[in-house]
């Protein structure tokens, strides 16, 4: 019997070999990571798929190309406002579909252009970057950073003021729809409250949820159960799991924990607090909510950034 000879090289990967790669993660939520200085890598949604695969890819829940934006048609239209947003953050999930925003993705990122070489950013200061979601600030604080991730908003039209919910989200290992709130961080999300921290376990999110109504470019869903008390010491606290448009379930969402923190403030009332900590199976992120440019209420996020290997594409 002929053998047929085994491949050595993933076939998505051939016009990628020699290129470099980083790894690394936000609490969890990991990224394939790809210097871009002149703009010349073009990485398409089916390579994207291959190098974020976890058994036959680098494996991740991203893939971050770093390039300066003035190789981009949208980083060029943010430079016309935003010169100093030298770089742009190009998100793609692991499935190779593109997202507005990636709150734990833009940390890593600024880590990334730090270790490469790319920029020189001395504790304390502060970096633009430039992302299909806007421009964000991120300021370091040794090797954690806190992002600028401008205003929320909710994505269903509605008194927002008196509604407590918007749509209804099944899943695995819930018994009955649940009542949730749909909130945009340029990215979008759909906040279920749970009562208890079983319940959140109970979850299974090995497949999506079930939106209705889901928005219009479909949604990431966070789970969510308050702590008891809510606030202590002026922070209120959330444990949170997420299941990802384009991923799946991942460790941490930044921008998903920003829209939880939206979501239980909201529904907590007056009262609330203005700092938050998410606990996500990663790790934790902080939120705060401050007054911004233009009069708008804007939400700022913080947590670490670790880059944990470095490689070539065979
Ligand atoms: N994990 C990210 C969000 C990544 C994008 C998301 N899957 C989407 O499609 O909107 C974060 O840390 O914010």
């Amino acid at each position: 019997m002929d053998a047929t000879p085994a491949e050595t090289t993933e076939p998505a990967f051939r016009t990628l070999g020699g290129l470099r790669f980083s790894k690394g993660h936000g609490t969890g939520n990991d990224f394939v990571l790809i210097a871009d200085p002149d703009g010349v890598h073009t990485i398409d949604a089916g390579q994207v798929a291959a190098l974020c695969d976890r058994h036959r890819g680098i494996g991740g829940d991203g893939l971050i190309r770093a390039v300066p934006s003035r190789y981009l048609s949208e980083g060029r239209e943010l430079l016309l406002s935003s010169p100093e947003a030298e770089w742009f953050m190009d998100y793609r999930n692991g499935d190779g579909s593109l997202s507005e925003m990636c709150g734990n993705g833009v940390r890593v990122f600024v880590h990334f252009l730090r270790a490469e070489g790319l920029v020189d950013l001395p504790d304390g200061g502060a970096l633009a970057i430039g992302t299909r979601g806007g421009v964000k600030t991120v300021v370091r604080t040794g090797d954690s950073y806190a992002v600028d991730m401008g205003p929320w908003e909710f994505i269903f039209p509605g008194d927002a003021t008196a509604k407590a919910m918007d749509s209804l989200v099944t899943a695995d290992g819930l018994e009955v729809p649940r009542p949730a709130l749909s909130v945009s961080m340029g990215n979008p999300h759909t906040v279920v409250a749970l009562a208890e921290l079983s319940e959140l376990e109970a979850t299974r999110l090995y497949t999506a949820p079930q939106v209705d109504p889901v928005p219009a470019n479909g949604t990431n869903v966070e789970f969510v159960v308050p702590a008891e008390p809510l606030v202590h010491n002026g922070i209120g606290t959330v444990t949170m799991r997420v299941h990802e448009r384009g991923v799946g379930e991942t460790q941490s969402c930044g921008t998903g924990a920003c829209a939880a923190a939206v979501a239980i403030r909201h529904w907590a009332g007056a009262e609330a607090p203005d700092s938050w900590q998410v606990n996500v199976p990663g790790g934790v992120v902080g939120v705060k909510f401050f007054a911004g440019a233009g009069g708008h209420e804007h939400v700022e996020l913080s947590g670490p950034a670790v880059i944990v290997a470095t490689g070539t594409l065979s």
